[in-house]
């Protein structure tokens, strides 16, 4: 890969590399990844003048530590990033400091407790078994062709939503009931994108005017608000009939040892008893929906299209899971086998899989930063108070001086130690997608488990046909979809 020149932005009269940017708009994360290997890893770019925008764009393992790590509070999210995302104003996912602290703490006790985590297999394990594994074998016997992004999207924003609330909205389902919310979700990322690239005072009017784009996000608002209050009533019923049946149990069992603590629903919600229908607490819910949802729904659905291209890849897999099937029973009408989530947990493989897809598709493709006081970064650079600085993971996957010159191939094997039985060790500063130093990703191992039982169960029951004609590109957002699906048809195997 040779440092193509032409596709360096030029710097214009007035509008310096804007035109470049907005031209490219579409394509942005490959055109990114172009111009940092042009030039070295690291650049600088301007707006027009007037509009504030003062770019640093890194890829740079170095600099990526410097400011996640070594000097991280140095940069911190800034306001325009609240602006940007006013929907997650208030939250985790918006602050910095010590507000941001007393927060991750909180939510770090809360996802970690183990019965919250036990909680959170359970469902996963349960909605594969009972809802995917037989939507899927139908898919298979009529022979459907189905989009796989809309699938695993539909998958997990109902585990999502019942990790939160601890309810089912039963999104996935033959009947394919309508996926409002989903949309509107899509459409907060979609629009995010749009803020980040235009200068403020442009979004900012077309807010006030209720127009184009910031319309779109205006009635997203609305339908998820309800989707969210329909959500707590319904939280509030299922609570209530629960206790119901437990005060009989009661009564019927005299011998009952249970403290009422044990009786505590599992959902994150409980972990929240003062829960007030705000601002804050609509802005933390969106925030752990976005965080749970998009980025594994995205992630397996890019798994699926890297397996597709590469069917030693799932031989190999395969091969790690028959240990583990060889001692079990298919179940059900379509006589199909589950993993539950304990057994696949040390399948080192599996999660190379998942971490090679990661690397090359990272569902948050960018993080962006501000500078609170002049730096020099490691790599030289001079960064000056107010600075945005965007740091592209999607670039850092791919680059030659830190892959190797296989980075752009599908490869799970770089990420095994040399007798294949471990993971090689990876600093975060290089493989970013579950961000890196103190703000380090909370979900990360519940993600690695929610894949691994899906990925398993899918691939051991099914052989998957990639549909043909489909052109594959990531969709302009702050979360890498695909533009277009992913539309497959299985094959049940035969075993
Ligand atoms: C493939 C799956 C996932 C990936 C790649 C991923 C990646 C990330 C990234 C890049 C960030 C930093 C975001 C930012 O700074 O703006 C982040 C933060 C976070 N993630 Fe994940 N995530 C995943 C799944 C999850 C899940 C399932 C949960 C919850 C169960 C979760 C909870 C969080 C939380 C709470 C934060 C905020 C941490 C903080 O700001 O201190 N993530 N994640």
């Amino acid at each position: 890969r040779s440092k193509n020149t032409s596709v360096l932005p030029t710097n214009w009269p007035i509008l310096h590399m804007f035109p470049s940017f907005m031209v490219n708009v579409h394509n942005l994360h490959d055109y990114l990844t172009l111009v940092l290997i042009g030039l070295g890893h690291n650049f600088r770019a301007h707006g027009p003048p007037g509009t504030g925008m003062r770019f640093f764009i890194t890829c740079d393992p170095a600099n990526v530590r410097h400011i996640f790590t070594t000097n991280y509070t140095n940069f911190p999210k800034g306001a325009e990033f609240v602006t940007i995302f006013d929907i997650k104003g208030g939250t985790l996912f918006t602050v910095d400091g010590e507000d941001a602290a007393a927060q991750r703490g909180k939510l770090k006790s809360v996802l970690s407790n183990p019965r919250m985590i036990a909680s959170t297999e359970a469902c996963c394990r349960n909605k594969v078994e009972n809802i995917l594994l037989p939507l899927l074998a139908y898919m298979a016997s009529t022979g459907t062709p189905f989009d796989v992004q809309e699938l695993m999207s539909r998958f997990m924003f109902d585990l999502a939503t019942m990790s939160l609330f601890g309810v089912d909205p039963g999104l996935l389902s033959l009947d394919k009931p309508p996926m409002d919310a989903v949309v509107a979700l899509n459409t907060v990322m979609e629009v995010g994108f749009f803020r980040h690239a235009m200068p403020s005072c442009c979004w900012k009017l077309m807010r006030w005017l209720n127009i184009g784009p910031e319309r779109k996000l205006c009635t997203a608002h609305k339908v998820l608000r309800r989707f969210l209050v329909e959500m707590m009533e319904r939280r509030k019923m299922e609570m209530m009939e629960r206790r119901k049946m437990e005060m009989m149990e009661r009564k019927i069992n005299t011998y009952h040892f249970g403290s009422d603590d044990e009786q505590d629903g599992v959902d994150i919600m409980s972990s929240y008893p003062n829960y007030v229908d705000d601002d804050l607490s609509y802005a933390k819910n969106i925030g752990y929906m976005l965080a749970a949802r998009d980025t594994i729904g995205t992630t397996l659905t890019w798994i699926f299209y890297n397996l597709a291209q590469n069917p030693n890849i799932v031989s190999i897999i395969r091969s790690e899971i028959w240990p583990i099937a060889s001692c079990k029973v298919a179940s059900g009408v379509d006589a199909m086998m589950i993993f539950e989530p304990n057994e696949i947990k040390s399948l080192v493989y599996l999660r190379a899989v998942l971490y090679e897809t990661l690397r090359l598709y990272p569902p948050a493709p960018f993080e962006r930063k501000t500078v609170a006081a002049d730096d020099i970064m490691p790599s030289g650079h001079e960064v000056r108070t107010g600075d945005t600085i965007l740091i592209s993971l999607y670039s850092l996957g791919r680059m030659e001086g830190v892959w190797g010159n296989d980075c752009l191939d599908y490869n799970p094997d770089r990420w095994l130690s040399e007798d294949g039985n471990n993971l090689r060790y990876v600093p975060s500063h290089k493989f970013l997608a579950f961000n890196s130093g103190p703000r380090i990703c909370l979900g990360k191992e519940i993600a690695v488990m929610q894949m691994k039982t899906v990925i398993a169960s899918v691939l051991w029951n099914f052989d998957v046909e990639v549909m043909e004609g489909q052109s594959i590109q990531p969709k302009p957002s702050c979360i890498l979809e695909m533009k277009n699906g992913f539309i497959v048809k299985l094959k049940k195997r035969e075993m």
